[in-house]
């Protein structure tokens, strides 16, 4: 489906908007559920990536299908190679058949386990035949995805004698990697972190537990550019929200500043409004590799307010639900921006070019029509297979209907 964004403006009265769980967190708690059954989870993301995450883990079919899914298909590796017994064929959509796993297969073979590739050496499909650890330590490659390190973590407390990863070069995305950690902890699992190597301790049973997720921060990220591109004293807020987030895309707060966007928490909301910027720097720049979803949110933020940018540490972005290098590279070229990309950067020329009318591609990855959708502050657009948010966000529409988009097909 696609859709006509005509240009809007935000409408200030009801400008409460309800985002629901991390996905993140959402997908690492269903998978401690599934280990310890005694955990309750709250504000759980409504999300296709967890709702495939969950059907997943209650299936007892021996081909699962975690379709776009990163997570689901990283972690679900992991969980399934040391349920003894059990002999899963684990696949995805195309682009997850693209999407690399050798590292994470290399590992969990090193600790034991029994997974051959049905199609592509080094990629999903896998068969995966369920068999118990033959040892505790591993070492493996840190720079191309956190995922890989999460999966281990969160299986490794039920494995007979816990974990001790070793990583090697760079660590990418290491807030998703703290965030795994804090899970297991606030479950009171023993774990520790420190240069290169992470331990966690075997625990065969944790106490009752209610884990309130936090909402999500990435989608959080679409209505900070929202904010960004309107006029001064607009107001929106969200929740549920915590002060001291598990989620590295939390830092929107503080590269939002530059944008003129101020963030207040009121009693688990988060109220941003636009204010005067504090100074007018001439490019931005920023390291994002320690939150990469939000990497296309700051570029459109950036092309519409007509600013230059530099974003670094992109590197894991060409793995992605697309390579978003090039998605954003082609579609902020057609809107009239002029981008250069390397395999880890991107560079966004100053301009005041924004051509009207366009239609975005958005290449299956949700993030690239959301990353877009801001434009209609400034434009009109059209924003093509529109119904791809539902990776993350299923209500995204509907919510910027509620702030006044004027949105139809
Ligand atoms: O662990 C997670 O929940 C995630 C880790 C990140 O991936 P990489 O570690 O592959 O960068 C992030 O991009 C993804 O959306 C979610
Ligand atoms: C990269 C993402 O997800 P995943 O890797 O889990 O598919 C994302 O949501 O931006």
């Amino acid at each position: 489906m696609n859709i006509l964004l005509q240009q809007s403006t935000i409408n200030n009265l009801q400008s409460e908007i309800k985002i629901t769980g991390s996905k993140s967190e959402s997908n690492r708690l269903l998978l401690l559920q599934a280990l310890y059954s005694n955990i309750q989870i709250e504000n759980l993301s409504n999300s296709d990536d967890t709702r495939v995450m969950s059907q997943a883990l209650s299936s007892t079919s021996n081909i699962v299908d975690v379709h776009h899914a990163g997570t689901a298909m990283r972690f679900l590796t992991a969980y399934f190679a040391f349920q003894k017994g059990r002999e899963v064929v684990l696949t995805g959509s195309d682009r997850m058949k693209e999407r690399p796993i050798k590292i994470l297969v290399d590992a969990l073979r090193e600790l034991g386990a029994d997974i051959s590739y049905l199609e592509t050496e080094g990629f999903p499909p896998l068969k995966i035949n369920g068999t118990n650890p033959t040892k505790n330590k591993v070492t493996l490659q840190a720079n191309v995805s956190s995922q890989y390190i999460s999966a281990l973590l969160l299986i490794a407390p039920k494995l007979e004698n816990g974990l001790e990863l070793t990583l090697e070069g760079n660590i990418t995305s290491v807030p998703y990697i703290k965030m795994t950690l804090r899970l297991l902890e606030d479950l009171g699992i023993e774990t520790s972190f420190k240069d290169q190597t992470i331990k966690v301790k075997q625990q065969s049973a944790i106490n009752n537990q209610i884990a309130t997720v936090e909402s999500d921060w990435s989608s959080a990220s679409y209505f900070y550019s929202i904010i960004a591109l309107s006029k001064v004293g607009t107001k929106i807020t969200l929740s549920s929200y915590k002060a001291h987030s598990l989620q590295g895309d939390a830092v929107l707060a503080d590269i939002y500043l530059q944008f003129g966007v101020k963030t207040t928490f009121k009693t688990n909301r988060l109220v941003l409004q636009k204010v005067e910027k504090l100074n007018n720097l001439s490019i931005i720049e920023l390291d994002l590799s320690n939150s990469p979803d939000i990497a296309q949110t700051i570029t459109v933020t950036c092309f519409a307010l007509g600013l230059e940018c530099l974003l670094t540490g992109l590197h894991t972005l060409k793995i992605k639900e697309t390579d978003r290098l090039l998605a954003l590279k082609t579609e902020i070229e057609k809107l009239g921006g002029m981008v250069t990309i390397t395999t880890n950067s991107l560079h966004l020329k100053a301009s005041n070019n924004l051509k009207s009318q366009v239609a975005i591609a958005t290449y299956n990855d949700h993030r690239m029509a959301m990353a877009f959708a801001p434009l209609a502050l400034k434009t009109s657009l059209i924003i093509n297979d529109a119904e791809v948010v539902s990776k993350s966000y299923p209500g995204f529409w509907n919510d910027l209907k509620t702030i006044g988009f004027q949105i139809s097909q």
